[in-house]
């Protein structure tokens, strides 16, 4: 797609084949008190600290769970663990549709089927072990957790991207080694595997063989902090889920990324290597779902290249792509950062000019009609502009 096309949205592929229309009735479980009556709070109740849900053997996401519980009603928050989880399970058989329910409970049993034949490589990957992983300024910024410490190791080339050295080499070896392993596992059993998403034809989705715990904690405490100081306004403090994988360029892979947006709020991108040339982001400006073929602004454009080790954090909607990569092989680890809060507050909004830069522009320039056009009332009606 090149970038007088149209922009694409890039999202995960479906799971099965679920089709996903159109709300049915689901049964309730019978025998049990339900709590059907009660009202979850419209406004998250932020000051409460939800359970972990990670136990729980449902076709539910288990973050779904902790997110819920801070809309609970105030009295439903009293209540054992149980009868919570209850009242919640009542709710999204409420509202999930049985196609989603049917992808879900698929996606589930696919992990599920790698996650019991796949023997990993590195098994210190799977545990968050901040030392080995990150480079010292970064773990210092993300401990000191003020918005003067983030800005000491980052780089802001374009308002709303900052590049920042993330990794340690010895890490993204190992995990450049780890997806090997797991695609020659995958090509040694003849397992078809999903790809991390509608645009790629290579690459591998890191959660689904075993690596979510760890890119959660990765998101919880590393990004969210980040995310709270610069994106507020696109759910950056209330990120509850993610969606990690790699994408893989060069000879015999995708050669490049149309321009596109993410189905994220906020993208952590992050080069693992190897040895490459070409393959730089260019980036056009963020936009909402109605300006997202706008024009771009000359202030808008930014291209960047990628350097292993390095990190670039940038919102979901804002509009990109990733040249040719013309040599060598390039291995990027993404982690799409996503706020079911701000997902559901953003289907009661329309003027998204806090972070989209055409409904920014739009406003501004009705706010310069509306001062010219009091002006040219004011002296018709015979005052005068000191
Ligand atoms: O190739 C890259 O670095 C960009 C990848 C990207 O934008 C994506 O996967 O959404
Ligand atoms: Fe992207």
């Amino acid at each position: 797609m090149s970038l007088d096309g149209a922009v694409e949205r890039r999202e995960d592929p479906p799971a099965g084949n679920g089709n996903g229309n159109g709300a049915v009735a689901v049964a309730l479980p019978t025998g049990r008190p339900t709590y059907g009556d009660r009202r979850l709070r419209l406004n998250p109740n932020t000051e409460h600290k939800p359970e972990r849900y990670d136990d729980l053997e449902t076709e539910f996401d288990p973050s779904i769970f902790s997110s819920l519980e801070r809309h609970l009603p105030p009295t439903m928050l009293e209540v054992p663990r149980d009868a919570k989880v209850q009242f919640m399970k009542e709710i999204l058989a409420r509202y999930l549709p049985e196609g989603e329910r049917t992808r879900v409970q698929r996606h589930k049993e696919y992990r599920q089927k790698i996650m019991s034949a796949y023997q990993p490589l590195h098994s210190d990957l799977y545990n968050m072990e901040p030392t080995t992983f990150f480079m010292p300024p970064f773990i210092k910024a993300i401990n000191d957790n003020t918005e003067e410490s983030f800005r000491s190791i980052m780089s802001e080339p374009s308002p709303g991207v900052y590049t920042f050295a993330m990794l340690q080499p010895n890490f993204c070896e190992l995990l450049l080694e780890e997806v090997e392993n797991f695609e020659k596992w995958v090509n040694a059993v003849k397992f078809k595997i999903m790809r991390p998403n509608t645009m790629n034809k290579y690459g591998a989705v890191l959660d689904d063989f075993g690596l979510e715990p760890m890119l959660s904690k990765l998101m919880e405490e590393f990004i969210c902090p980040m995310s709270k100081v610069f994106f507020p306004e696109v759910g950056g403090s209330t990120l509850d889920s993610h969606h990690g994988f790699v994408v893989e360029y060069g000879k015999d892979k995708d050669l490049d990324l149309g321009f596109h947006v993410d189905d994220s709020e906020i993208t952590l991108n992050v080069c693992l290597g190897k040895q490459f040339s070409g393959g730089e982001l260019f980036f056009r400006g963020v936009r909402c779902d109605k300006h997202v073929n706008s024009d771009t602004q000359p202030e808008e454009i930014l291209d960047y290249s990628h350097v292993p080790g390095q990190a670039i954090l940038h919102r979901g909607r804002h509009r990109h792509g990733a040249r040719a990569t013309t040599s060598g092989h390039r291995i990027n680890l993404l982690l799409w950062c996503r706020s079911s809060v701000f997902r559901e507050m953003k289907k009661y909004q329309k003027d998204f000019s806090s972070w989209c830069g055409e409904c920014q522009r739009e406003k501004k320039e009705r706010q310069r009609h509306s001062v010219a056009a009091t002006k040219l009332a004011f002296l018709r009606s015979g005052g005068s502009i000191i």
